[in-house]
């Protein structure tokens, strides 16, 4: 697995920062957000170091799709259980255990958490942090696929990662997690209207009603005339850094 570390200034044994861990959508790879999220400059004021994973394990070895949705580039943050995926593709357990144990015990980095990330990613952030509210100090998403269990590429992915049984989808589904969690953490949502995945593929308003439905407090911030891309993102990148500071640093 490759990722990519961004480290602050401040990040030393005597100063050990907190991490943001970004999670990237269909087709991309650790590179994207790095790249073109223009996240650095205010990381480097607030101290926060970012690490992005890869979005699929990856090699001649590992089982691929010739579709974009499917395979490497596009393992939707599950534990597959499915053949042939089962024998590579557990993304869950590799951002929520195994890539932090390695940046803990590598870089200079203290164990504050949070996580973000955008489409799939998105996705990625939600149920990690809905699942884990001990670990993660807020989430926040951009574009993020609310509702995978509802969508095609949330159906096309689960039912080759997981199988058909839906008690399983339910586990990886933000709007189901959401419907019934008792314990919360911070939730920022940022999505584009003009985005041309909004009405089929993300469905906010599944959120909207599971946290109405939990009372789980959601801020959701529609931005008129913004689409599906990294344009999007480095546009409202820093409000998402100061949100997640601000509850990494209490
Ligand atoms: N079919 C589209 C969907 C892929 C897509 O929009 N990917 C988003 C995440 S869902 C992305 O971040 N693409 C890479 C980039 O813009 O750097 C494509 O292949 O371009």
């Amino acid at each position: 697995m490759r990722f990519a570390i961004y480290l602050p200034p401040q990040a030393s044994e005597q100063e050990k920062v907190p991490v943001l861990y970004w999670l990237s959508g269909l087709t991309c790879t650790d590179e994207n957000f790095m790249q073109k999220a223009g996240a650095f400059k205010l990381a480097s004021e607030l101290g926060i170091a970012i690490v992005a994973p890869d979005t699929s394990p990856r090699g001649d070895e590992v089982a691929d799709d010739e579709s974009y949705d499917l395979g490497q580039g596009a393992g939707f943050y599950v534990n597959a259980t499915e053949a042939p995926w089962n024998e590579h593709y557990k993304m869950y357990d590799y951002v929520v255990d195994e890539l932090p144990a390695l940046i803990q015990s590598t870089f200079p980095v203290n164990n504050k958490r949070a996580i973000a990330g955008h489409s799939m990613g998105g996705h990625g952030a939600l149920i990690i942090a809905l699942r884990n509210p001990s670990i993660y100090s807020s989430v926040s998403a951009f574009s993020p696929i609310c509702n995978p269990m509802k969508c095609s590429w949330g159906q096309k992915a689960f039912t080759e990662y997981l199988g058909k049984s839906k008690t399983k989808w339910k586990e990886y589904d933000a709007s189901e997690l959401m419907r019934h969690s008792k314990d919360v953490i911070p939730v920022k949502v940022d999505q584009g209207e003009s985005d041309d995945f909004l009405v089929e593929q993300l469905k906010p308003e599944a959120l909207v009603a599971a946290s109405k439905h939990s009372n789980y407090p959601l801020e959701l911030n529609i931005h008129n005339g913004y689409d599906h891309s990294y344009y999007f993102i480095s546009s409202f990148i820093e409000d998402h850094l100061r949100f997640h500071s601000a509850h990494l640093n209490r």
